[in-house]
């Protein structure tokens, strides 16, 4: 579960000034459910995300991911989340079974679960053809794949994808969303950032819609459309962010 309490980032800008990127959000994601996290570039969507997996430390506000406060014990929120961010990276001289394999024993995942669950991650994610090939030859997609891979191997009951579908074509983004899917039904607790409604529509039960770092409407698609008594998600999303 993550829950979220008035998170506020701030940064300084070039001549010193406060540059607020997220501003007092809340919201809370529960097992078993996707969330989305919907906005505009610069929304503050990859901070929020950041914020919740450790790499940043907030201004303000609380969040706990895990029953874990992200401040005060990040380390054990970093053992419950499995984080994928488009610059997560692959190393060049790895082949993929290898890297997730690394990875799986840095979390020290026992080896009789560590490859039946390596088997299969490959299999779902569609990497069987890729699986000895070293980082540096792979393509975007591809290594896409690989963090996703990457992200599960210890099995966390946490996953944050900072866009998880971006740059992807039309198969691998299925694959992944696929994933996603099957996620849910195990009981995780999914939130992923995008800017695309139809990926919202397709995967989450809810969603937060994010502008200039605050979250403006936040429950489940049909709550928005009737809230704003408008059926055309797109068109929504166009009014409430523009
Ligand atoms: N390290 C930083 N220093 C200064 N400003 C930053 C920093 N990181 C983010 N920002 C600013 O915070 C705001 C939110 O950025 P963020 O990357 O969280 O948005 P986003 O919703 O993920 O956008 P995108 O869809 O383009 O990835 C932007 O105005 C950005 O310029």
């Amino acid at each position: 579960m993550i829950e979220v309490r008035d998170l506020s980032k701030w940064f300084r800008g070039p001549n010193g000034q406060r540059v607020t990127a997220v501003d007092a959000v809340r919201f809370t994601v529960h097992p078993g459910e996707v969330f989305g996290l919907l906005g505009p570039n610069g929304a503050g969507k990859t901070t929020t995300l950041r914020m919740l997996c450790t790499v940043l430390r907030p201004s303000d506000g609380t969040a706990t991911v895990a029953g874990h406060d992200v401040v005060s014990d990040p380390g054990e929120v970093r053992r419950h989340v499995g984080f994928l961010s488009a610059n997560t990276g692959v190393y060049d001289r790895m082949t993929a079974w290898e890297l997730v394999e690394y990875y799986g024993r840095l979390h020290q995942v026992p080896p009789e679960e560590l490859y039946p669950r390596m088997e299969e991650l490959f299999t779902t994610l569609q990497m069987t053809n890729f699986r000895d090939t070293r980082g540096g030859k792979l393509s975007t997609g591809m290594k896409q794949k690989l963090s996703i891979a990457r992200a599960l191997v210890n099995d966390p009951p946490v996953l944050i994808f900072d866009e998880p579908t971006a740059g992807l074509d039309v198969l691998v983004q299925r694959a992944v969303l696929d994933s996603i899917k099957r996620l849910r039904g195990r009981g995780k607790t999914i939130i992923f950032s995008t800017h695309i409604m139809r990926e919202v529509e397709k995967l989450c039960d809810r969603v937060a819609v994010m502008a200039k770092g605050r979250v403006i409407v936040c429950g489940t698609l049909n709550e928005l459309r009737e809230m704003y008594k408008q059926d055309d998600l797109e068109e929504l999303f166009f009014d409430l962010v523009s």
